[in-house]
């Protein structure tokens, strides 16, 4: 990363003090709450489309999200993490439940009742080849919120314009290049900045960089970090690893075939994950001290697929493939409880904690649900904060570069 990216510049914008006081995020106003918040997306079949069910993508999910944090929303594909961030920004109509953003029922506003929310909270998303239109240049990309607004920043669309490119590191002199002669970061970045244009109090960011190269990633959450610090902003960033969440989150929410089954601050879920699938996501993510990187661990590789989103399995979604699973699992579905402080968790055996349905006897299949295995950990394929400056190849995004001299990932 380049120390443009880390002295921004945003006089203009909100400013959020001090990183600390940024990060003390738990003591803050709750911006957006959710509550038994569902997607159902029906299935229609044969020539009368009759119904046919439904995808439960989202299925009565309940969180808060605080002002000046960061909430992480990790789980496997499928699981409906996509769908929430879409649900939360008013992209997509719910079935259920409620949002609200700062004390303001959102649930069902019109577009027109929704335009003016549409400044507070925006969306990065996770392609940034095409997210973004190939025959707009960038200067029409990322002021293209000022004109569906209808807002004219001061000194102009264009000096903003150019004012949000340099925040993002990027050079403001290629304000009229297009979107295919940038990299994959820096199109990334062209989105944040596009993202950051209004001034938002949220960002939901969808996946930001799964689609980068690993050393770019770095530098895109870094980049994500330092925004959050100088602008005050509150984030939630999905992903499906717990790697990318793991430097950037206070909190973070596990999903699971559309259900929130364990919410912690980031600190309680990487030392004592509750969950049984969080334990197995932990397994999976490289270890980060680079003294025990050689070390040799146990990996939890779960078997089987995730079932299908339209007939979940019944009680407990996770008991087909838990290895702890016993009969009340199958039939019970348990609550999301705080069995610590700041640690939610839905599950009746839960790790790290008393065991919630005590006596009850290993089902035959969690026997064979799991196979445990040694591995070396790998050094590569990890998102790393500080050490991740000082090794990973620039992405070509300074206000130096240009496109032309900084060849494309
Ligand atoms: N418009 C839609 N119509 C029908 N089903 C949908 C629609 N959008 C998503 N789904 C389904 O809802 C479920 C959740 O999808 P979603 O994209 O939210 O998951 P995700 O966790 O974000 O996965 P990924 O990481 O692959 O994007 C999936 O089974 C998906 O196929």
């Amino acid at each position: 990363m380049t120390s443009e990216d880390k002295g921004v510049d945003v006089p203009a914008q909100r400013s959020a003090g001090s990183g600390a006081e940024v990060k003390d995020a738990a003591s803050r106003e709750v911006l957006l709450k959710v509550t038994g918040l569902q997607k159902h997306f029906p299935l229609k079949k044969g020539m009368l489309q009759r119904s046919a069910g439904a995808v439960k993508a989202v299925d009565g999910i309940d969180f808060e999200v605080h002002s000046g944090e960061t909430l992480g929303v990790v789980g496997e594909s499928g699981c409906g993490k996509s769908t929430m961030g879409r649900l939360i920004t008013r992209l997509l109509e719910p079935t259920a439940g409620k949002i609200e953003f700062e004390g303001r029922d959102i649930t069902h506003l019109g577009v027109g009742a929704m335009r003016p929310m549409r400044r507070d909270m925006q969306m990065i998303f996770q392609d940034p080849y095409s997210s973004l239109n190939p025959r707009h240049t960038i200067g029409t990309i990322v002021g293209a919120p000022f004109k569906l607004q209808g807002v004219t920043p001061e000194g102009g669309v264009k000096k903003e314009v150019q004012r949000l490119l340099e925040v993002v590191g990027l050079n403001p002199e290629h304000y009229n290049r297009y979107p295919h002669e940038f990299s994959g970061g820096q199109r990334q970045r062209i989105g944040i900045a596009r993202a950051l244009a209004l001034n938002p109090r949220l960002v939901v960011a969808d996946e930001p960089v799964s689609a980068l190269d690993v050393s770019i990633q770095a530098q895109v959450v870094n980049l994500l970090d330092d925004l959050q610090t100088e602008l005050g902003l509150t984030y939630v960033i999905i992903a499906h690893d717990l790697s990318v969440v793991r430097h950037v989150s206070d909190r973070i929410a596990v999903m699971y075939l559309g259900k929130i089954v364990e919410l912690a601050d980031r600190e309680s879920l990487y030392k004592a994950p509750m969950h049984p699938y969080t334990k197995a996501l932990l397994s999976a993510v490289p270890i980060p001290d680079p003294k025990r990187r050689s070390a040799k661990s146990e990996r939890i590789l779960l078997k089987g697929d995730v079932p299908s989103p339209i007939s979940p399995p019944s009680g407990c979604r996770f008991h087909t493939r838990c290895w702890k699973a016993t009969e009340i699992c199958k039939t019970q579905e348990p609550p999301l409880v705080a069995l610590k402080t700041g640690h939610q968790v839905a599950c009746h055996h839960p790790e790290n904690a008393p065991d919630q349905a005590p006596g009850e006897t290993v089902t035959a299949a969690a026997r064979e649900a799991i196979e445990i295995v040694k591995v070396q950990k790998p050094e590569a394929d990890e998102v790393r904060k500080p050490e991740a400056e000082e090794t990973a190849a620039d992405d070509g995004a300074t206000s130096s570069d240009t496109p032309e001299d900084s060849p494309k990932e």
